[in-house]
């Protein structure tokens, strides 16, 4: 039987995710589980990271349908899932992602406007019933996530849309949390350290839950 989860953290660019991932791996490995690895999308295989790369860059060749990234979204899911993700949950190493499944809904579908059942049959046909065991949606105002990203570094093209297009993304992620006990809310306009810690208290929760050790605390959650 498979011990090991699969981990993703959603939000908008800049609320987090990447520090989080990294904040979720060392509280793994201080609850004993050893066998981490961390992927991202879209990206994480060789072919993934190619059309990642025609994503943020699409500018520089030619204009690209957001019906095209949307299919783009799914050809890198596929292969990493089917490549990276089943075979490692298969040997029971645990996957944290970097974005996954509710970043399509919440990009292609809240802001660019593609209808949700599009996605869904979409989604349905390319990775069937394949979920993450838990999403941790990090969630940021657009003022701060934007403020965050223009402080790391150059906006990527999806990153360079004006603010009301993060709001819809925003609004489209907080109607899709709700939508699964699977997933928790972090609010990650907070310090730093704070988020850590609401992320490794939410965490702990979960792990006692998933073994079975309380299983009414997920109420808390
Ligand atoms: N809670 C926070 N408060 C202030 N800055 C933060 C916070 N979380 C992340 N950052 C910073 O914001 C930037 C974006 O964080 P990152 O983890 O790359 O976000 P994402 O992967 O979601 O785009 C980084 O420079 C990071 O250090
Ligand atoms: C996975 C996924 C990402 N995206 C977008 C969100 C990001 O703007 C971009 C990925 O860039 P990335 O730099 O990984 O995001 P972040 O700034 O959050 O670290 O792709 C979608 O539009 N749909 C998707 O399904």
């Amino acid at each position: 039987m498979r011990t090991s989860k699969f981990i993703v953290l959603e939000g908008l660019d800049g609320s987090g995710k990447t520090y989080a991932c990294m904040t979720v791996k060392k509280i793994l490995k201080k609850n004993g589980i050893k066998k981490i690895i961390i992927v991202r999308e879209p990206g994480s295989t060789p072919i993934a990271e190619k059309i990642r790369n025609i994503i943020k860059n699409f500018h520089n060749y030619e204009n690209i349908d957001k019906k095209t990234i949307l299919l783009l979204m799914y050809a890198c899911r596929i292969q990493l899932i089917k490549n990276i993700i089943k075979p490692n949950l298969k040997k029971n190493i645990w996957v944290i992602s970097d974005r996954h499944d509710m970043s399509t809904f919440a990009y292609q579908g809240g802001g660019f406007g593609i209808e949700e059942n599009t996605i869904k049959t979409l989604r349905n046909m390319m990775i069937g019933d394949f979920y993450p065991d838990l999403t941790i949606y990090l969630d940021v105002i657009p003022k701060i996530s934007l403020q965050r990203i223009f402080i790391r570094s150059q906006p990527d093209n999806i990153e360079i849309n004006n603010i009301d297009f993060f709001h819809k993304i925003r609004n489209s992620y907080l109607q899709l949390v709700k939508k699964n006990s699977k997933n928790i809310t972090i609010n990650a306009n907070l310090n730093i350290n704070i988020v850590q810690q609401d992320i490794k208290k939410k965490i702990e929760i979960w792990l006692k839950y998933e073994n079975n050790m309380e299983p009414m605390v997920k109420k808390v959650l």
